[in-house]
């Protein structure tokens, strides 16, 4: 039997007690465990170890966090520092999400993922979307139980002709949304998948991307197992490992 395709989920990092650790949220590793892979969560590499770590991938999911891409990646003083930051997290993930690209590893990148992507790819930041004119309120709301943060909170339309309409069959869909950043300027060669009323981007996909390649801003992974719309996108993500897998992995499986 084949193994199953192998997901990286780059860690966070979080001091807890006096000492440093990697964390996910385990939702985001339970989320690829439903699209049929195996989740292994990455700690911080150095630049050189990237390539290596590349060659065992079959896919990359970027998670959401409740930490800011640091604004000196796009030109920007720190706005509000009472907001967390993780420059660990910024250091490989922002040099590892073109590698992905380049190399045709599907990609899939969730709120704070689907802002490094397009920090990544060159774009910017706003560092809180509630205080640019003609933008509502995309925060959760504070304080609440996790589901009602979690909550349904508005409708994305979403763009003809894209991976997500093909992906979905839809034209509209209603989404979570915890989050104060948003996309200022979408980086070059990216195709917007979905806006939300206020005209937000909501989701993107690289256009030169030769896999699977989608990143949202919402939260698919939240209770995904019971989500129709978040169980077609982690299936497609799923499918897209699997044909990677198929493609690269030539060697014989040892038996077990
Ligand atoms: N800090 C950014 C990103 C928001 C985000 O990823 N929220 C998720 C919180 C934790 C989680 O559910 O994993 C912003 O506020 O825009």
């Amino acid at each position: 039997m084949k193994r199953k395709p192998v997901v990286l989920i780059p860690a966070c990092n979080r001091v807890l007690g006096q000492h440093p650790f990697h964390v996910a949220g385990k939702k985001y590793v339970e989320a690829v465990r439903l699209a049929g892979c195996l989740p292994l969560v990455v700690p911080s590499l150095a630049a050189d170890e990237i390539d290596d770590l590349l060659d065992a991938a079959d896919g990359v999911l970027l998670t959401g966090s409740p930490s800011n891409v640091h604004p000196v990646h796009f030109g920007e003083e720190v706005h509000d520092t009472a907001l967390p930051l993780d420059p660990e997290r910024d250091t490989w993930t922002l040099p590892l999400i073109p590698q992905v690209i380049q190399r045709g590893i599907p990609l899939f990148a969730i709120c704070r993922g689907f802002q490094e992507a397009n920090v990544a790819l060159g774009g910017s930041l706003h560092q809180a979307v509630h205080e640019v004119p003609g933008q509502r309120d995309h925060r959760g709301a504070k304080d609440a139980a996790p589901e009602v943060t979690y909550g349904m909170a508005h409708p994305v339309d979403v763009m003809p002709g894209g991976l997500l309409e093909r992906v979905l069959d839809a034209k509209e869909i209603t989404v979570n949304s915890v989050h104060g950043q948003g996309v200022n300027r979408l980086a070059p060669g990216l195709r917007v998948e979905a806006r939300a009323p206020d005209g937000l981007v909501e989701a993107f996909t690289v256009e030169k991307a030769t896999a699977f390649n989608l990143c949202v801003q919402w939260h698919p992974e939240w209770q995904a197992a019971t989500n129709p719309v978040s169980m077609k996108l982690f299936t497609a993500f799923g499918d897209a490992c699997r044909t990677y897998r198929d493609r690269h992995r030539t060697a014989p499986e040892p038996d077990r």
